[in-house]
C-alpha cells in the first residue's frame, strides 16, 4: 500500500495524539503517583496499560527453581533473592500466569479483549517484554500445533469474527517488520532494508512498508512463516534461537458499513482498527550471553532501545514528566501511538523462575509494574469520507473492473481449457467407446471361444466319460466275467482240489499201496537184487576169482612164459647175442623163434582170453539178467513215478490254471484299479479342467468386471468433467451476470455521482455568484452611501450625517432583507404581476394616457429602451417574471440578483434620459422615465435641495425595500411614489 493509502488507513484523524504537555497534565490529575507506581484501585482497567506476567517452565539444566512464587489470587508474584538485603519483593499485575498456563490461557487473558477492541475500530497493541530466552517469541509467534502463539490466534479470531459478521465488509492487511540495529526491515519484502518512520495527521507509520491484503488465516500463517524465516536470530549462551531484533506484526482491519445518508445518498462508515503484535528482543547481559563481536553489537543496540522504551514508559507513567523521549530510538518512535495513549495496550512480561536470572526477572517485573501506570485514552477510528469514499469506490470499481476483466480473461481461458477438456473428453469418450466396443468384441470373442472350449471340453469330457463308462462297463463286464471265471475257476479249482485231494488220497493210498508194493517189490527186488547182487557178487567173485585165477594162471603162465620167454628171450638174446655172432643164419631162426614165441603167446592169450571172455560173458549174462530184472523193477517204479508225476503235473497244471486265473483276476483287478485310477485321474483332470475353466471364467469375469469398472470410472470421469464443465459454464455465466451487473451498477453510480457533483457544483456556483453579487452590491451600495455620507457631511453637517447613516443602515438592512425575501412573497409578486399584466391592461393604458407613472406591467409592454432601462435600474423587476422556484432550499440558487447600485441607476437614467431627467426626489426608486429625469435634475440642484432629494430618495428606497413586495408592487402600480413625493416627507 502506498504511503498515501497508509496515511488514509492510519488513525484516520481520530487519534488522540502523542503525549503532549496537555496530555501529561491530564495524566497528572489521575490518582496514581510516581511514588507508588501502582495503578489506583479506583481506575477502570481500560484506562491504563494492562500487564500480564507469564512464567515459563524451567529448563532441564542450569536453572534452580524457587525464585518466584505466584500468589493464589493469580495476580501477585513474589520474587526471592538469596543473599540480598531485601530478600523478597512483591508485585501485583493484572494476571500472573504460571508455568502450567497454556497458550490458550494467555490468549484469553491478554489478547482476546484487544482483538475485540480492534474489531471495533480501536488500535490495539500487545508487547512481549522480558529477558532473553524467557519465552516471548514462543508466546507470540509459535506455530507448533500444540502451542499456537498469540499472533496466529489473534488472526484466527479476526477471520472467525469476519466470517460471522454479515453486516460489515472487512478488509484485512498484514505487514511484518523487524527493527534490527536501528534499521527497519520489511520482513515480507526483505530487500526493503531501511524503511523510514513517518508521521501524518493519522499517526506514526512505516513509510513504504508492504501491506499484504489477507483474507484467511492460512495466508496470515504463510506470511508469518515467511517473516519468521527472514527474521534475524542467532545462537547465544542463553537461547539457541535468540531473536536479535524487535519484530512487529501489524494487522489492519478496515470495517465498512453502508448507511443511508441525507437524501438518497448512501454513505459508508469506515472503522479502522490496527493490531500491533510486538515481539521485543530480549534484554541480555553480555557476560551471561557471552556475546562477542556482532552479537555484542546487537545486544548493545537491543539494550539501548529497550532502555529508551523504559524511559518512555517512565515518562508516560510519571504525571509530572514534561517530555517523553519517543524520538530517542526507532523502537519507541514506532510504538509512539501504542505508548502514547491511543491504543488498547497490553504488556506480556515473560519471566523465568530461576535463581540464576532473578536480577533480570526483577528488572522485567519492575518494568511491567511501571507500565501499569501508563494511561490510555483510545478512541474509535471511525470516519465518513465522501471524497475518499468516492476515490476508494472508484479505485474499488477499477479493481473490480480489472478483476472482472481478469475474471473474464480467466473465464475465456477456462472456456478454452474447458473446450480443450471437452475435446479431450470427447476424444477420450470416443476412445473409451471404441475401447469398450473392442472390449465388448474381445469379450464376446472370448466368451465364444470360452463357450467353444467349454463345449469342446464338455464334449471331450462326455466322450471321455462315455469311453470311461464303456471301459467301466467293459471292466465291470470283464470283472463280472472274471468274477464268473474266477468263480468257475474257483469251483473247478475246488473241484480239482477235491479231485486232487481225492486223487491225492487215492494217490496217497496208491502211493501207499505202491509204496508198500514198491517197498515190497523193492524189498523183493532188493532181495532179488541182493540175491542177484550176491549171485552177481558171487559170480563176479567167481568170475573175479576165475578171472583172478585165470589172470593169476595166465599171469603166472604169462609170467612163466614171460619168464621163459624172457629166459628164452634172454637165452635167445643170449643166443642171439651168441648167435649174433652167428648172425646171418641165426636171425631167421631168432625171428622164427620170436614169431613162434609170439604165436605161442598169442595162442596162450587167445586160449586164456576165451576162457576169461567166457567167464566174463557168463557173469555178464548173469549181471545183465539181474540188471534186466532190476531194470524191469525200475521201469515199474519209473512208471509209477511217471504216473505220480503226471498226477503232480496235472495238479501243478491245475494250480497253474488257478494261478493263471488268480493272475488274470489280479490283472483284472489291477486293470480295474488302473481303470479306476484312470477314471479318478480323468475325474481329477476333469475337475482340474473345470477348475481351470471356472478359474479362467472367473479371470475373464474379473477382467470383464475390471473393464466394466474402468468403463464406469471413465463414465464417472466423463460425468465429472461434464459436471465441472457445467459448473464452470454456470460460474462463467454467473460471473458474467455479476460482472455485467457490476458494470451497470458502476455506470449508474458514475452517472449518479457525476450528476450529483454537477448539481452540487451548479448549486455552489449559483450560491457563490449570488453571494458575490450580494456582497459586491452591498459593497457598492456601501461605497455609494459612504460617498453620500461624505457629501452629506460636507453639506449638512454632523447631525444630518448621523441621521443619514441611520437611514443608510436601515436601507442596507432593508436591502439585505429584500434579498432574503421568502419565496412565498416572490411567488405572490409574480402572480400579482401576471394578474396585473393580464387583467389591468385597460387601467394601465388609461394611466399611460394620463401621463401617469409606468408600473412594471406597463413597462413590460413598452418599447425596448424602456424595458432595458427598467432592467438596468432594477434587476429585481427583471428577475421577477423568471422566478419559478418556490422552495426555501432553492432560494439561494434562484434568488433574484440584488438591485443595481444607485449610481448605476443614476447613470443609466442619464444615459437613457439625457437632459430630460425630471425633477423629483433625488435617487429614489424611479418608476418612470420622467421620474428619473426629475431625479437627475434634482441632483444637479444645490446641496440643500439635493440633500432633500437624497433624503426623499432614500426614504423612497427604504420604503420600497422595507415594505412587503405586495406593498411595493402596489405602490409601483398606483403611482404611490409621486403622491408620496408631492404630499409628504418620507418617514425615516
Ligand atoms: N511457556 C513455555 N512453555 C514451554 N517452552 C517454553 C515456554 N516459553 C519458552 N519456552 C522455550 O524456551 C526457549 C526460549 O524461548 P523463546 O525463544 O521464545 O525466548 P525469547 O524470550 O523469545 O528469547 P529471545 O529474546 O532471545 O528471542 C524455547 O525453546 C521455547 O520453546
Amino acid at each position: 500500500m502506498s504511503a498515501a493509502k497508509e496515511a488514509r488507513y492510519s488513525l484516520g484523524g481520530a487519534r488522540s495524539g502523542s503525549p503532549t504537555k496537555a496530555a501529561s497534565r491530564r495524566l497528572s490529575t489521575a490518582a496514581d503517583t510516581a511514588a507508588t507506581r501502582r495503578p489506583a484501585s479506583g481506575d477502570r482497567p481500560e484506562e491504563r496499560v494492562k500487564v500480564f506476567v507469564r512464567v515459563r517452565p524451567p529448563k532441564a539444566e542450569g536453572e534452580t527453581q524457587g525464585a518466584l512464587r505466584i500468589k493464589p489470587d493469580g495476580r501477585g508474584v513474589v520474587v526471592y533473592r538469596e543473599h540480598a538485603t531485601i530478600p523478597s519483593s512483591d508485585f501485583e499485575f493484572d494476571r500472573v500466569l504460571g508455568p502450567s498456563a497454556s497458550q490458550s490461557d494467555v490468549y484469553h487473558a491478554a489478547v482476546k479483549p484487544i482483538v475485540e477492541d480492534v474489531l471495533n475500530g480501536y488500535n490495539g497493541t500487545l508487547m512481549a517484554y522480558g529477558q532473553t530466552g524467557a519465552g516471548k517469541t514462543y508466546s507470540l509467534s509459535s506455530i507448533a500445533a500444540d502451542a499456537i502463539g498469540m499472533i496466529p490466534r489473534a488472526a484466527a479470531e479476526i477471520f472467525s469474527h469476519i466470517e460471522q459478521d454479515k453486516v460489515h465488509e472487512y478488509t484485512v492487511y498484514m505487514s511484518y517488520v523487524q527493527l534490527y540495529m536501528e534499521l527497519i526491515q520489511d520482513l515480507l519484502r526483505p530487500e526493503s532494508e531501511n524503511l523510514q518512520i513517518r508521521e501524518n495527521e493519522g499517526g506514526v507509520f512505516v513509510g513504504g512498508v508492504h501491506q499484504q491484503e489477507v483474507s484467511n488465516i492460512t495466508q496470515c500463517l504463510h506470511l508469518l512463516h515467511l517473516g519468521d524465516r527472514n527474521r534475524t536470530t542467532a545462537f547465544t549462551a542463553l537461547n539457541a534461537h535468540s531473536s536479535r531484533s524487535h519484530a512487529v506484526v501489524m494487522l489492519t482491519v478496515i470495517k465498512r458499513r453502508s448507511v443511508a445518508g441525507n437524501g438518497d445518498a448512501e454513505i459508508q462508515r469506515v472503522k479502522v482498527g490496527k493490531l500491533f503484535l510486538v515481539d521485543l528482543a530480549g534484554s541480555e547481559r553480555l557476560k551471561k550471553s557471552k556475546s562477542t563481536g556482532l552479537r555484542a553489537s546487537e545486544a548493545k543496540s537491543i539494550n539501548l532501545s529497550l532502555t529508551t522504551l523504559g524511559m518512555c514508559i517512565n515518562a508516560r507513567a510519571d504525571p509530572n514528566a514534561t517530555h517523553v523521549p519517543f524520538r530517542d530510538s526507532k523502537l519507541t518512535r514506532l510504538l509512539q501511538d501504542s505508548l502514547g495513549g491511543n491504543a488498547k495496550t497490553s504488556l506480556l512480561v515473560a519471566a523465568c523462575d530461576a535463581h540464576e536470572h532473578v536480577e533480570e526477572t526483577l528488572q522485567s517485573l519492575s518494568f511491567g509494574q511501571r507500565a501499569m501506570c501508563v494511561r490510555i485514552q483510545a478512541v474509535v477510528n471511525e470516519r465518513v469520507d465522501y471524497r475518499t469514499l468516492h476515490a476508494e469506490m472508484v479505485a474499488a470499481l477499477e479493481t473490480k473492473d480489472r478483476k472482472s476483466s481478469l475474471l473474464e480473461a480467466t473465464l475465456l481461458e477456462k472456456d478454452a481449457q474447458l473446450e480443450a477438456v471437452q475435446t479431450r473428453l470427447q476424444q477420450e469418450q470416443t476412445d473409451a467407446a471404441r475401447k469398450l466396443e473392442e472390449l465388448q468384441r474381445e469379450r464376446e470373442a472370448m466368451e465364444a471361444e470360452r463357450a467353444r472350449q467349454l463345449m469342446e471340453q464338455q464334449a471331450a469330457l462326455a466322450a471321455e466319460q462315455a469311453h470311461k463308462q464303456q471301459l467301466l462297463a467293459e471292466l465291470e463286464a470283464s470283472s463280472a466275467a472274471a468274477q464268473g471265471l474266477a468263480e468257475q475257476h474257483e469251483a473247478q479249482r475246488q473241484q480239482l482240489l477235491a479231485e486232487v485231494a481225492a486223487q491225492r488220497q487215492q494217490l496217497a493210498a496208491a502211493e501207499a499201496a505202491a509204496a508198500e508194493a514198491a517197498a515190497r517189490h523193492a524189498q523183493e527186488l532188493e532181495d532179488q537184487r541182493q540175491a542177484a547182487a550176491a549171485e552177481a557178487a558171487r559170480a563176479a567173485a567167481e568170475v573175479a576169482a576165475a578171472r583172478a585165477a585165470a589172470e593169476a594162471a595166465a599171469a603166472e603162465q604169462l609170467g612163466k612164459a614171460r619168464e621163459e620167454l624172457g629166459a628164452q628171450l634172454a637165452a635167445a638174446q643170449e643166443e642171439l647175442a651168441r648167435t649174433q655172432q652167428l648172425l646171418v643164419g641165426s636171425r631167421a631162426e631168432s625171428r622164427m623163434l620170436q614169431e613162434h614165441s609170439e604165436q605161442q603167446l598169442k595162442d596162450l592169450e587167445a586160449e586164456w582170453g576165451g576162457k576169461v571172455a567166457e567167464a566174463q560173458a557168463a557173469g555178464e549174462r548173469q549181471l545183465t539178467a539181474a540188471q534186466a530184472t532190476i531194470a524191469a523193477r525200475d521201469q515199474t517204479i519209473a512208471q509209477l513215478q511217471t504216473a505220480v508225476e503226471e498226477r503232480d503235473g496235472s495238479i501243478s497244471q491245475l494250480n497253474q490254471a488257478v494261478e493263471a486265473l488268480e493272475a488274470g483276476k489280479a490283472e483284472l483287478a489291477r486293470q480295474v484299479a488302473a481303470l479306476q485310477g484312470e477314471l479318478q485321474a480323468a475325474h481329477h483332470q476333469r475337475r482340474q479342467l473345470e477348475a481351470a475353466a471356472s478359474q479362467r471364467q472367473r479371470e475373464w469375469e474379473a477382467a470383464l468386471n475390471e473393464e466394466r469398472h474402468n468403463v464406469a470410472a471413465l463414465q464417472t470421469q466423463v460425468e465429472g468433467y461434464e459436471r465441472s464443465r457445467m459448473a464452470l459454464a454456470k460460474s462463467f455465466f454467473e460471473n458474467k451476470i455479476r460482472s455485467d451487473a457490476a458494470k451497470t451498477i458502476q455506470r449508474h453510480w458514475r452517472q449518479y455521482r457525476l450528476r450529483r457533483i454537477r448539481q452540487q457544483q451548479t448549486e455552489g456556483y449559483q450560491a457563490l455568484t449570488s453571494a458575490k453579487a450580494t456582497i459586491s452590491s452591498l459593497a457598492q451600495q456601501q461605497r455609494d452611501l459612504e460617498l453620500r455620507r461624505r457629501a452629506n457631511l460636507a453639506f449638512s453637517g454632523q447631525t444630518l450625517v448621523g441621521d443619514n447613516l441611520n437611514v443608510l443602515q436601515e436601507a442596507v438592512e432593508s436591502i439585505v432583507a429584500a434579498f432574503i425575501l421568502p419565496a412565498r412573497d416572490l411567488k405572490s409578486l409574480q402572480s400579482i404581476k401576471s394578474k396585473m399584466a393580464g387583467g389591468s391592461a385597460r387601467q394601465s393604458m388609461a394611466l399611460h394616457a394620463a401621463g401617469g407613472p409606468l408600473g412594471p406591467s406597463m413597462l413590460s409592454r413598452t418599447s425596448t429602451p424602456n424595458v432595458d432601462l427598467i432592467k438596468a435600474i432594477n434587476p429585481l423587476a427583471e428577475s421577477l417574471p423568471n422566478s419559478a422556484r418556490s422552495t426555501p432550499r432553492d432560494l439561494g440558487a434562484d434568488a433574484p440578483p440584488p438591485a443595481a447600485p444607485l449610481q448605476q441607476q443614476y447613470h443609466a437614467a442619464q444615459q437613457y434620459g439625457g437632459q430630460q431627467l425630471p425633477a423629483g426626489p433625488a435617487l429614489s426608486r424611479p418608476s418612470s422615465f420622467g421620474q428619473l429625469s426629475q431625479q437627475a435634475q434634482q441632483a444637479q440642484r444645490g446641496p440643500v435641495q439635493r440633500e432633500g432629494s437624497f433624503r426623499a430618495g432614500l426614504a423612497g428606497l427604504a420604503g420600497k425595500v422595507m415594505g412587503s413586495p405586495m406593498d411595493r408592487l402596489r405602490r409601483l402600480s398606483s403611482g404611490h411614489y409621486q403622491q408620496q413625493a408631492g404630499q409628504q416627507q418620507p418617514r425615516y
